[in-house]
This record gives C-alpha cells, sequence and structure tokens, in this order.
C-alpha cells in the first residue's frame, strides 16, 4: 500500500509471463506493417496488427474498464476508465507502421523477429513496435492482477506516423477535442536513455524532450529553354541550381545555442563530466562560443542547436545531348524550436539570392511549445519518478528536444504537456539503426521498457500535486 492508500502491485513477473512478453513483441516484428507513402501502405499488414493485438492481450479487449475504438481504418484508440473522474488524464502514444527495410546489410531478415544474443531482432523494435507491445503489455499485466486504475487515461496506437499521422494521430485528436478531453499530459516516442553518446560521458542519462523541431520542405526548380547541347548557353538550369544549393549548404543556419531546453539540460549534465569540460559548462557566461562551436561538430548536437538543411531529392537533364528544360531539388530543413518557418524561408530567399530560382513550399510545420520541466509540471515529474525508481543507475534526466517528427505534434490542441520519452537504453549504434540497418532492442531492454509504463501507470494514480511555495499563493 502507498502513501495515498491504494494499493500497490509490485513490478515482478513470472518466468511464464517474461516468455510471453518477448514472444509477443516478436510477433508484432514479424508483420510488416510498412507505410512506403501516403498512398502506398501494406493495408493488409495494418489490418492483421489489429488482429494480432486483439489475440496476445485478451484482456485488454474484454476489460468492461476499457472501451476500444478502430479510427481511420487501422490506428486504435483506447479509453481506459478511472475509478477518480475529478483526475484529469492522461495519454500514452506509440505507432505500429514501420520505415520499410530490403535484406541487404541486415544480419537476420528485419520482419523475422529473431532473438539472437540476448536481442529480439527486426523494423520496428526501437521505432516503434516496442511502444506500441510495452504500453498493451503493462496494461494487460495490470489488469490480470485485477488493477483498477484511479485516473482515466487514453492509448493511442497510429498506424501512418512514418508518413506523417495526418490520417490516424490527426483523427484521433480530433475526435478527442469533439468529446471534450483535455489530456493533463501525453508521452510518446522521441527520446532515450542515452549513453555512449558523448564524448567523456560514459554515465547514461535520460532525455526527456519537451519539444519537436518543426519542418519545411521546400522545393527549388529553375527553368530554362532546352536546346541542342553543341551549342549550350554559359548557365544551364542545372549549374544555377547547383550552385544555389551548395551556397545553401555551406551557409548553415544560425546556431541558437543558449535558448531553450538544451541549455537546461547542459547545465544539469556539467558535473558529470571530467575536468576541464565540467568547468566549462558551469561557466557557459564565459564559454558560450566554445560550447556552440563544439556542439556543431557532431550531426545530431549539431541538430539540437540549429534549422538543419538536408538536400534529399534533385532531378534534372533528359538526355546527354539536350539543354535541361528545368531542373528541381527538395530540401528537408528541420526547424529549431527558437525559429519559425516564416524566418527559414527569408532566411533561404537571402541565401538563395537569385531570382531564376523559384521556391514552392511542399509542407510546412511549425515547431512544437515548449512543454514544461519545472517542479509543478506533472507529465515530466511522473516520468523522472519513474526512470529513477525503474532505473536506479540513472543519476540525471535532462529535458531535450526531438530533432525529428513524432505523432504527437497533432495533438496540441488538446494538451501542454508533451513529453517524448521511451524507457529504452541506445548509444550512437543504437541510433544509427533507427530508419537504418540491424534495428534491435535486447530482452533486458524490453523487459525493461514494460516494468516501467506498469509503474508510470501506477504512479500516475497515485501523483500528488506539489505544495506551492508560498509566494505563489
Ligand atoms: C547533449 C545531448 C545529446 C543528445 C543526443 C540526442 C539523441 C537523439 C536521440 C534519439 C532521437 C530519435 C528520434 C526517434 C523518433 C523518430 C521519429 C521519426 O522518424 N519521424 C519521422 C516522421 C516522418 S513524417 C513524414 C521523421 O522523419 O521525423
Ligand atoms: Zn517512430
Ligand atoms: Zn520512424
Amino acid at each position: 500500500t502507498d502513501p495515498s492508500g491504494a494499493s500497490r502491485i509490485p513490478p515482478q513477473f513470472s518466468e511464464e509471463e517474461r516468455v510471453a512478453v518477448k514472444e509477443a513483441l516478436k510477433g508484432a516484428i514479424q508483420i510488416p506493417t510498412v507505410s512506403f507513402s501516403h498512398e502506398k501502405s501494406n493495408t493488409t499488414a495494418l489490418a492483421e496488427f489489429g488482429e494480432y493485438i486483439r489475440k496476445v492481450f485478451p484482456t485488454v479487449f474484454h476489460s468492461s474498464l476499457i472501451q476500444h475504438e478502430v479510427v481511420a481504418n487501422y490506428s486504435h484508440l483506447f479509453t481506459v476508465q478511472g475509478s477518480d473522474s475529478s483526475l484529469q488524464p492522461y495519454m500514452l502514444m506509440a505507432h505500429f507502421d514501420v520505415v520499410p527495410a530490403s535484406e541487404e546489410g541486415w544480419e537476420v531478415p528485419p520482419f523475422s523477429g529473431l532473438e539472437r544474443d540476448g536481442f529480439i531482432h527486426g523494423r520496428g523494435t526501437l521505432d516503434n513496435k516496442n511502444s506500441v507491445m510495452a504500453i498493451l503489455q503493462a496494461l494487460e499485466l495490470l489488469l490480470i492482477r485485477n488493477y483498477r486504475p484511479r485516473r482515466s487515461f487514453f492509448i493511442a496506437l497510429g498506424h501512418d506516423e512514418e508518413v506523417s499521422g495526418t490520417k490516424g494521430a490527426r483523427t484521433i485528436s480530433a475526435l478527442l477535442q469533439a468529446r471534450g478531453v483535455r489530456l493533463a499530459f501525453l508521452v510518446d516516442e522521441g527520446s532515450f536513455i542515452l549513453e555512449d553518446f558523448i564524448p567523456n560521458l560514459k554515465k547514461p542519462f535520460a532525455m526527456i524532450s519537451v519539444s519537436e523541431k518543426g519542418a519545411l520542405d521546400l522545393m527549388l526548380r529553375v527553368d530554362m529553354t532546352p536546346g541542342h547541347s553543341s551549342a549550350p548557353p554559359k548557365e544551364t538550369s542545372i549549374g544555377i541550381l547547383s550552385a544555389a544549393v551548395s551556397r545553401l549548404e555551406q551557409t548553415p543556419m544560425p546556431n541558437m545555442f543558449g535558448s531553450g531546453p538544451m541549455k537546461k539540460a547542459l547545465k544539469l549534465l556539467a558535473n558529470e563530466f571530467p575536468f576541464p569540460a565540467n568547468l566549462v559548462l558551469n561557466n557557459l557566461w564565459l564559454f558560450r562560443p566554445l560550447v556552440s562551436r563544439l556542439m556543431e561538430r557532431n550531426p545530431v548536437t549539431n541538430a539540437l542547436v540549429r534549422t538543419t538543411t538536408a538536400v534529399t531529392i534533385f532531378n534534372a537533364g533528359v538526355k546527354v545531348n539536350v539543354i535541361p528544360p528545368f531542373a528541381q531539388a527538395t530540401i528537408n530543413f528541420r526547424i529549431h524550436p527558437s525559429q519559425t518557418v516564416h524566418e527559414v524561408l527569408e532566411l533561404v530567399k537571402n541565401i538563395v539570392a537569385d531570382d531564376r530560382v523559384q521556391l514552392h513550399v511542399l509542407r510546412s510545420f511549425e515547431p512544437l511549445p515548449i512543454s514544461p520541466s519545472d517542479a509543478q509540471a506533472m507529465g515530466y515529474q511522473l516520468l523522472q519518478q519513474t526512470i529513477q525508481s525503474v532505473f536506479p543507475e540513472v543519476n540525471i534526466v535532462v529535458p531535450g528536444i526531438c530533432i525529428a517528427n513524432t505523432d504527437s505534434r497533432h495533438y496540441t490542441n488538446i494538451t501542454n504537456g508533451i513529453y517524448l520519452f521511451n524507457p529504452v537504453f541506445l548509444n550512437s549504434q543504437g541510433f544509427s539503426s533507427i530508419h537504418g540497418i540491424n534495428e534491435k532492442i535486447s530482452v533486458q531492454n524490453y523487459e525493461n521498457q514494460v516494468k516501467f509504463i506498469f509503474e508510470l501507470i501506477q504512479n500516475a494514480d497515485t501523483y500528488k500535486e506539489p505544495v506551492p511555495h508560498l509566494h505563489e499563493l
């Protein structure tokens, strides 16, 4: 029994349950729920996944406390009714579509779900079937133990996150808004317990992302009169466009270090570094220019301090002896939370500085607002408390920003507390495997993820608002 009087169920699972837990994840990996594009996804597999979770989590699907709805044909929304309707609900999120994977370069086939050397291998083991299965698994294990949640919560499982979530997550968020739901907070993918990520920082630390970058997909296009290649003009569409693209690559967007959650993160991490890095990080008032330059050295830390510019598509030319009529390139900008889409567009215009290059915005959205991470922020505090109890070896929890995009951005209409965190240890090799090759999760890591959610649900039920300081009254 915990201090609030509610009975607490220890996160201990029998040998039989532990086998069932990992086998359930393996089965989920074997269903090739690939999202190729908005138009192209494996709908047979998406539907099969729905059947699969019904089969492996019978208690969740038969509980009278839980309402299950299929949204936008393949996504899933679960409403778990708590016993105390005065408590504001929260939401756990994940997605079960995955990016494509060809077998090339993989140690084991990407949709085999094979266990080898203590790891379950396959596409989706980190991004993000691990979370889908861990959430349902933790709830199943709690219900089997007759746990009755006090605080209501939702589980939203998206089927099209990898192609923007405009069908699944967006429809669920509209549905919840129409029902008048306001969430205390939500938890989605987007950050991890990081280990061996930063040179000289040996101890693992947990990063809870409290914001997410925005994005701008910009098409650059140059049209020129085609003609015979034997008498070429001084400049072709390809030459003009290449020069513009090169200027953009050579002129990075401004370094925004010093604003936002990363400053707080480095302050919290400072004493974990050996001398002299600890001294430098403890005195950012003096060493800010040095630290901001050091952050630029590595692609991941660089992505944390600025809007990034990635040229991802380039098309031009029709035949070897024809002056190309047009050339076009697509650039994917990931916008730092301290900038806006408009500001980035203005910077791009100034850098390109050539009227012959047309700019076409294909898609854009703003960075997410920064969610609170102070002592009153329930979502952040609950995550931090649960990290400390499930992973006693993790001493430091820091706020961060997510450099990629998640389904959570579709829920700003119903909450101010968006927290991105997967309770899984990740090193740089693991990071490269996400959307890459040899994605895998250790059985131990996955069991701990289940345990974490098992504890998080119980902690949310017993959470006590901190008593405000006198001056806040
Ligand atoms: C000092 C601190 C160092 C911190 C290092 C930060 C390391 C970041 C760790 C993990 C980030 C992984 C993010 C995973 C989420 C991926 C989500 C995704 O791929 N989304 C797609 C969405 C496509 S929508 C068209 C995307 O392209 O962003
Ligand atoms: Zn993902
Ligand atoms: Zn992904």
